[in-house]
């Protein structure tokens, strides 16, 4: 049996120089580790009464709308800008290689559902800091958030509140 580990694929310098990128496509293609990879996300999860599981657009939406499926759970898409039809609110963040925005729909969330957050990697923690700040605004009440990476040297996690739980399966 493959581990998780192995099936990340680190590919330097892409897609800037100095950037070594995690590439998730060869744990996607094991369709045995891709399923191992979803049980292990939902662990932490079951029995914490989620009722959606929102999803960074786009290699978040992977694992978060399998993971909804799991839990029982909806699947709500965090999108970059002018994906969704208005009305949307809006929350702006830096990434290790640029600028971008995360969309929500207003009418999405009801108040006070309890949601989990769901990315692929945390690097520097801009888009996860920004995804949470979008539930906010939103009125969602944040069980906590998942990420397969965690890039340790970005340091991510110290834009992250200690009293929300986040929970990482691989780290670099
Ligand atoms: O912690 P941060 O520094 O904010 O970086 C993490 C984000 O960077 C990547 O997204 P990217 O914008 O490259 O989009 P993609 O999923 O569409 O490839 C990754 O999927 C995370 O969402
Ligand atoms: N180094 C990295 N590899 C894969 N995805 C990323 N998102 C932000 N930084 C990344």
């Amino acid at each position: 049996m493959t581990s998780l580990e192995n099936l990340i694929r680190a590919v330097p310098d892409f897609p800037k120089p100095g950037v070594t990128f995690r590439d998730i496509t060869p744990l996607l293609a094991d369709g045995a580790a891709f399923a191992r990879c979803i049980d292990a996300l939902v662990e932490p999860w079951q029995g914490s009464a989620v009722q959606a599981v929102c999803g960074v657009e786009s290699r978040g939406f992977i694992f978060a709308a399998a993971m909804a499926q799991k839990l029982g759970a909806g699947f709500i898409p965090l999108r970059k800008p002018g994906k969704l039809p208005p009305p949307v609110m809006h929350a702006d963040y830096q990434l290790e290689y640029g600028t971008d925005r995360l969309e929500a729909r207003v009418d999405t969330l009801r108040a006070g559902e309890r949601v989990v957050l769901v990315d692929d990697v945390l690097a520097t923690g801009g888009t996860l800091g920004a995804a949470r700040n979008l539930l906010g605004q939103l009125g969602a009440e944040l069980v906590g958030a998942s990420v397969v990476i965690e890039l340790l040297a970005l340091q991510g996690r110290k834009l992250w509140p200690k009293n929300v739980p986040l929970h990482a399966l691989l780290h670099y």
